[in-house]
């Protein structure tokens, strides 16, 4: 089938074909040059708002797995940094490699993690979702690394329920999540403007990358691993490498919420 994906066949390299937005001047991923971002007084500290009660179903959507949250209400929120506005909770899913050696999509000083963790807001100047997903201030996305140690027995929670959505098109209830237990200590972060990693890759994000890790058991990476970009009753394809490399910055600034 035509449809996009990883594949040698539908990867990253071929998304131009049909999504023109892949040769835009503000794509994502990009490699995070450390010495290169820039100090900004001016960002103010993120300020992060979840209520547990919004979580609502994970999904298995093809290209990876999304903890879905209800969004109706300014009830899970992010707000300061570097937006403006009030930005709502709408998803988050993770990227990750076949290997611990690669499976981020943002790297930092040209190096990748095993995992990157997205959680996807939009701006609630825009009256949905759907709305905001195009505009270029309509969606803020939090990226954090998981870098390999202990493992996280917040997202154990998340990788229990992969057992249950294991092929594409599966679902199923996921309530009472606090999605504010998979961020690390510091929200230290550096921010640039940038674009959705998938198709259609609209050029509508402002990422908020942060600098501190979450950590992730190599046997977690393998719960990862288990899942399959496939259809239940198709040939099985492990769902792994499920990232973009690292775009141009062309003439982008990166800046940086701490010294
Ligand atoms: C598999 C499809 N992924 C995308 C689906 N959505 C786009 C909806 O277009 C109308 S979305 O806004 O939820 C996001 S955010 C995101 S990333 N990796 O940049 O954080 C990818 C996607
Ligand atoms: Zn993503």
């Amino acid at each position: 089938s035509n449809a996009w994906g990883y594949g040698p066949t539908n990867g990253p390299d071929t998304w131009v074909e049909r999504f023109p937005n892949a040769k835009g001047p503000r794509q994502s991923p990009i490699n995070i040059v450390t010495k290169e971002a820039q100090f900004d007084p001016s960002l103010k500290p993120l300020k992060i708002k979840y209520d547990p009660y919004n979580s609502r179903d994970i999904l298995n959507n093809g290209q990876s797995f999304q903890v879905d949250f209800v969004d109706d209400t300014d009830s899970s929120t992010l707000t300061g940094g570097p937006i403006c506005g009030t930005y709502r909770l709408n998803q988050f899913h993770f990227h990750w490699g076949a290997s611990d050696d690669r499976g981020s999509e943002h790297n930092v000083d040209g190096a990748p993690f095993p995992c990157e963790l997205h959680l996807v807001h939009w701006n609630t100047k825009y009256s949905s979702f759907r709305e905001a997903a195009d505009k270029d201030d309509g969606l803020a996305v939090i990226g954090v690394f998981l870098k390999i140690g202990a493992p996280n027995h917040q997202l154990q929670k998340v990788l229990d329920a992969l057992d249950f959505v294991k092929t594409k098109g599966k679902q199923t209830t996921f309530s009472n999540f606090d999605a504010k237990t998979l961020l690390p200590h510091s929200l230290d972060y550096w921010t640039y403007e940038g674009s959705l990693t998938t198709p259609p890759l609209l050029e509508s994000v402002t990422w908020i990358v942060l600098r501190e890790v979450i950590s992730v058991s190599s046997v977690q990476m393998a719960k990862f691993r288990s899942l399959f970009f496939t259809r239940e009753g198709e040939p099985q394809i492990s769902m792994v490498d499920n990232y973009r490399p690292p775009q141009l910055l062309q003439g982008r600034q990166v800046r940086a919420s701490f010294q």
